[in-house]
């Protein structure tokens, strides 16, 4: 019976979408209680509600048929108000935080390459590396062997390449590969110092490439910062994962607008074929932007030459084929859509 209406369930659309609300995972259980049958859809956002409740019920006209709407994850954790943030990067116009639920997930990937998208674009762009987990950037970027330097006003002088200025607190180590060992009141503090000595400039975006989680540093950054954006970075493995729920969750709790949600490692493109494949399903991230009404930005397949061109220091976005750059740069004009950002 569940499975019968689970099927007639499909002829619904999620409005204004090509899908239906079966393949985009809304329909959160199916009941039967004598001759009611009651459906909860697993939806964030309150104004479709109704219009799938009412294409519902015209579907199913012969049932008796009750239409809810499953309660969203509680906020039990309370991360506090970041509503009035200091602002420690007076110059900086934007700031965007990119984080994900886990590591691994290609964040710091991610931030590199729309940092220097919105740079290709014309914008002065600084890219704050600020995973202390896994300061990764300065590689992708080929200054990994660069020492912190101090100008002559006390001030840290960023490294450039691709466009863009960045800092990394990979660099505050000897050689690249010494691990960072820092508890976080400490890790806190060197970003704090990163923010106000390091001589950025003027600023169009300042993008912080966040560790992963939702842990102090997170929350400190959105005490000290006004951001302007969350961007959150998953794969489609980890769609379902509770960690990015909580991530996702942590920005709508202390108030940063989100500017969207980018699937990383979607499909797989065969280098030798360039034949795609759905490895994980597909539009597991549309589905999860869909349930907790968040912008989605687009999907990045999983390739050899993105892995490739970034471990030798050559941002797809800039020394890639014309593929890899449209990928990026597709998802930095979506979320300069999405975001009204002080331009
Ligand atoms: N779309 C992709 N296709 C192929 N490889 C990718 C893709 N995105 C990222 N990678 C590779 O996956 C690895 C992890 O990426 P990255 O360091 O960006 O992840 P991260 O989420 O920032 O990880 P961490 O939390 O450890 O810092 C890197 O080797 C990177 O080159």
């Amino acid at each position: 019976m569940e499975k019968e209406i689970l099927n007639k369930l499909k002829a619904v659309k999620y409005p204004g979408l090509d899908k239906n609300i079966v393949e985009l995972r809304t329909i959160d259980a199916i009941k039967r209680h004598g001759n009611t049958i009651t459906i909860t859809l697993n939806i964030a956002n309150q104004e479709v509600f109704p219009l799938i409740e009412g294409a519902i019920k015209d579907l199913l006209k012969g049932y008796e048929v009750e239409v809810k709407l499953k309660a969203q994850p509680k906020k039990n954790i309370h991360y506090g108000s970041t509503a009035n943030p200091n602002n420690r990067a007076p110059y900086a116009k934007n700031v965007i935080a990119v984080t994900s639920g886990k590591g691994g997930v290609g964040k710091s990937t991610v931030s590199t390459n729309l940092s220097i998208a919105l740079a290709q674009k014309g914008y002065k762009v600084g890219l704050l590396d600020a995973d202390v987990y896994g300061p990764d950037i300065p590689r992708m970027v080929g200054v990994e062997h660069e020492k912190l330097r101090w100008g002559d006003n006390d001030k840290i002088i960023p490294s450039e390449n691709f466009g863009i200025k960045i800092m990394s607190v990979g660099l505050t180590t000897p050689s690249p590969d010494t691990p960072l060992v820092w508890r976080s009141s400490v890790a806190v503090s060197a970003l704090i110092q990163f923010l106000e000595d390091v001589d950025w400039g003027e600023l169009d975006f300042l993008i912080i490439d966040m560790p992963p989680g939702t842990g102090d540093i997170q929350l400190t950054m959105a005490q000290e910062l006004p951001i302007t954006a969350g961007v959150l970075v998953t794969t489609p493995q980890m769609v379902a994962a509770d960690d990015v729920s909580r991530a996702i969750m942590m920005f709508k709790d202390i108030g940063v607008h989100i500017g969207g949600l980018i699937e990383n490692m979607s499909y797989f493109i065969a280098p030798d074929t360039g034949k795609r494949y759905d490895i994980f399903g597909s539009d597991g991230g549309k589905a999860l932007s869909i349930q907790y009404d968040i912008p989605f930005l687009g999907q990045i397949p999983l390739e050899i030459e993105i892995r490739s061109l970034s471990d030798e220091g050559m941002p797809p976005v800039a020394m890639g084929e014309a593929r890899h750059k449209k990928y990026y740069q597709e998802i930095v004009d979506k979320l300069l859509a999405t975001t009204d950002f002080n331009l």
